[in-house]
């Protein structure tokens, strides 16, 4: 199938990515992000994108596998993993977002004790990880109807693990479907968990952390495990897409 988004040269859907991430502030994003271990950037995709990209879900030639959440005890719903090469809007924002998470992940890495650091361009990250034997790609197109859910998870494929991820949510709440609200789960260390209902319209990303984060406690830097997931859907039809900057074995 050839849709509009793939038929833009990936040299400019990069540009064009990193023409829209232009406008946001990335040092609140960053601050927002440390905090709470999440922050949304409004509107990074318009409504025609997110369509086209919610399009491609029947369009098995986009990806390499299919996975029924409850035939693994993940919830329940479908999602597909792209194939490389990527749609090049995805592809795009996926370099394009990379720098401003890798600074985040710097440091949260230092203030974790965490000797490892990310390099500045994703290019170089996903060389570590195909040197290591994580080659698949791992962006993925998410589709829920009435009565699915996503169970609470970590996107950890291998060893290497990029620490931060982004979620767009491509349908409208309370005109596309209800519910599905994206939820994320924070276990603090000898404490009880915080949980985070993150509201977003269509168009707009979330980015949060993978599986740890640091806290600045009263005696230093603690670190806490997070989760994220997603809520039942209750009407309608729901369609997210989630870049991970990490590849699958
Ligand atoms: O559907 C969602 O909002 C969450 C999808 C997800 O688990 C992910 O992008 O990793
Ligand atoms: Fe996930």
């Amino acid at each position: 199938m050839s849709t509009q988004i793939n038929t833009i040269p990936a040299s400019e859907a990069v540009r064009s990515a990193e023409e829209r991430i232009a406008s946001y502030d990335w040092q609140e994003f960053a601050t927002e992000l440390s905090g709470y271990g999440c922050a949304v950037l409004p509107k990074i995709l318009t409504p025609e994108e997110c369509k086209e990209i919610a399009a491609l879900y029947p369009h098995e030639e986009h990806f390499r596998s299919h996975i029924h959440m409850a035939r693994h005890g993940f919830g329940k719903g479908e999602y597909r993993y792209f194939k490389y090469p990527l749609p090049d809007l995805i592809g795009g924002l996926r370099t394009a977002l990379y720098p401003h998470l890798a600074d985040v992940a710097n440091e949260w890495n230092a203030r974790m004790g965490i000797d490892q650091r990310y390099p500045a361009e994703h290019k170089d990250f996903l060389k570590q990880c195909h040197d290591a034997g994580q080659t698949r790609p791992t962006p993925l197109l998410l589709q829920y109807v009435p009565g699915d859910f996503n169970c609470l998870h970590q996107d950890l494929y291998g060893d290497l693990a990029f620490p931060l991820q982004i979620a767009f949510l491509l349908s409208e709440p309370g005109e596309d479907f209800t519910g599905g609200e994206f939820v994320l789960t924070e276990q603090r260390p000898r404490m009880q968990s915080r949980a985070e209902v993150v509201p977003l319209r269509q168009g707009d990303a979330v980015a949060f952390a993978v599986h740890n984060r640091p806290v600045q406690g009263t005696k230093g830097n603690y670190r806490v495990n997070l989760r994220h997931g997603v809520s039942r859907v209750r009407s309608g039809q729901r369609h997210t897409v989630g870049i991970i900057f990490h590849d699958a074995k």
